[in-house]
């Protein structure tokens, strides 16, 4: 479960840091935190190399979209450390996090309960190299509320793009 903040926390440093100073065995000493969902899944990504999937689901306005980019910084901490390519690969995951401000920009509008909600779903994928360093990230939208497009709600608006052009 996760609580919106409502607030930046802004501690992936001292996260990351903490991660560091325990075994990587020892996941289960890790507070219970959006980063150690995502540090979860890239370890037990690289032990088994098998896919991980991490589903994010809640009400409008929970946060959903904000844990995701935590996520996806996470990532984007760890894939690189210490390898070769490893400016490449954080450039891919600050590329993705860019982007997806782009991709708000058309599938997010301002709502009675979220002033940035997205109004479509999303499959967002990293997918990492034999180096486990982040080879590729991709994202799909889907279901998008096209109807917001000529009509919405009183105190609503249509997608930010129209507004900012
Ligand atoms: N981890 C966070 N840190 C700081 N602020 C946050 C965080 N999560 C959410 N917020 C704040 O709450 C707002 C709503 O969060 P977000 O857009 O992620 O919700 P959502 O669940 O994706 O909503 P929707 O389903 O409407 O798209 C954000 O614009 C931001 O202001």
């Amino acid at each position: 479960i996760s609580v919106n903040p409502h607030k930046r926390l802004g501690h992936l440093d001292d996260f990351l840091r903490y991660c560091d100073d325990l075994d990587r065995a020892e996941d289960e000493l890790l507070p219970p935190h959006v980063y150690r969902i995502a540090r979860a899944a890239f370890t037990a990504l690289v032990r088994t190399g098998k896919s991980q999937s991490i589903l994010v689901s809640g009400d409008s306005g929970a946060g959903k979209t904000e844990a995701c980019k935590l996520v996806v910084a996470c990532l984007a901490r760890l894939a690189p450390s210490g390898r070769a390519g490893a400016t490449e690969a954080a450039l891919g995951g600050a590329l993705m996090l860019e982007a997806r401000e782009f991709v708000e920009a058309w599938g997010n509008a301002t709502t009675t309960q979220n002033k940035n909600s997205s109004r479509f779903g999303k499959w967002l994928a990293v997918e990492l190299d034999a180096e486990s360093a982040i080879h590729r990230c991709s994202l799909q939208p889907y279901l998008l509320e096209r109807s917001r497009v000529v009509v919405h709600g009183p105190g609503e608006r249509s997608y930010h793009v129209f507004y900012q052009m």
